[in-house]
């Protein structure tokens, strides 16, 4: 169980950046951020490559001693044998990974995961060591259908973390589906609201210290102007970035955004 809600930025490369460029993309992060070490002492950085790419992030962060966390991207809900082109979480954990997301909008949708599979990976990565960041959200269709707008997402989370024990490291990412990759970015209230109703959720469902100590992420169009102001709200501890984690600057000052102007 994490100690207190360390803020936590993460990037997810989704399908980007073979393992050259990872390896580019990695040593240049830890260059830039070398000499600005103390703008964010007490954020956590963490980045989600493509399976592919995690060896050679592992070598790089290793060799210079860098304190980036990483993870993947998906797990298989099995931990070995016959599942064709399946990664499991074993295999991912032998890399030193500490982070797998699970449930991200793009697997829901485009490869058709429900909550029944999101529950068996999340399972499935508790089983490795592998601490799963369930990621929750709702599309804008189902927004515009209820006055709750954290009634999907309070669902998904459920769902997912069903056979969860309390005390169990996990984080939560809220990623609307209509604000990823669109550039509309939920308002720091409207993030703020459905994180507010996540962490009463986990409360019911692992109680109050487990929900008082777990990280709630926000994640959609989080750019470095706007991040400041999202993670001002009390139950956001942490971004989840797509696109804006593949450029150094971008990145490195959303890392950085506690020395942003007025934040
Ligand atoms: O899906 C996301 C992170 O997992 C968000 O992506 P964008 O930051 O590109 O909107």
């Amino acid at each position: 169980m994490v100690a207190s809600r360390t803020p936590l930025m993460a990037g997810n490369w989704k399908m980007n950046f073979n393992h050259l460029q990872a390896i580019a993309f990695v040593q240049k992060l830890a260059w830039t951020l070398k000499d600005v070490k103390h703008d964010f002492d007490d954020v956590e950085v963490a980045v989600f490559p493509p399976f592919t790419d995690i060896r050679s992030v592992q070598t790089i962060t290793q060799a210079d001693n860098l304190d980036v966390a990483y993870g993947a991207q998906d797990l298989s809900e099995h931990d070995s044998g016959a599942y064709t082109g399946d990664i499991s979480g074993d295999f991912i954990a032998t890399l030193g990974a500490r982070y797998v997301l699970v449930g991200h909008s793009e697997r829901r949708t485009i490869h058709g995961e429900g909550d029944d599979v999101c529950r068996a990976k999340v399972n499935a990565a508790l089983r490795h060591g592998l601490v799963p960041v369930l990621c929750v959200g709702e599309s804008l269709e189902e927004r515009e259908a209820t006055s709750n707008p954290a009634e999907v997402s309070i669902a998904q989370l459920k769902a997912g973390l069903a056979d969860v024990k309390p005390g169990t490291d996990i984080v939560i990412a809220y990623e609307p589906v209509w604000a990823i990759g669109t550039g509309k970015v939920a308002t720091a209230e409207q993030a703020q609201e459905v994180c507010a109703a996540l962490r009463v959720a986990l409360a019911e469902q692992l109680g109050d210290e487990t929900a008082a100590a777990t990280r709630i992420l926000y994640g959609g169009s989080v750019k470095p102007d706007n991040v400041a102001s999202i993670m001002r709200e009390p139950d956001i501890d942490g971004a989840l970035v797509g696109g804006a984690s593949l450029s150094i600057e971008d990145f490195s000052s959303i890392i950085r955004y506690r020395s942003h102007v007025g934040a």
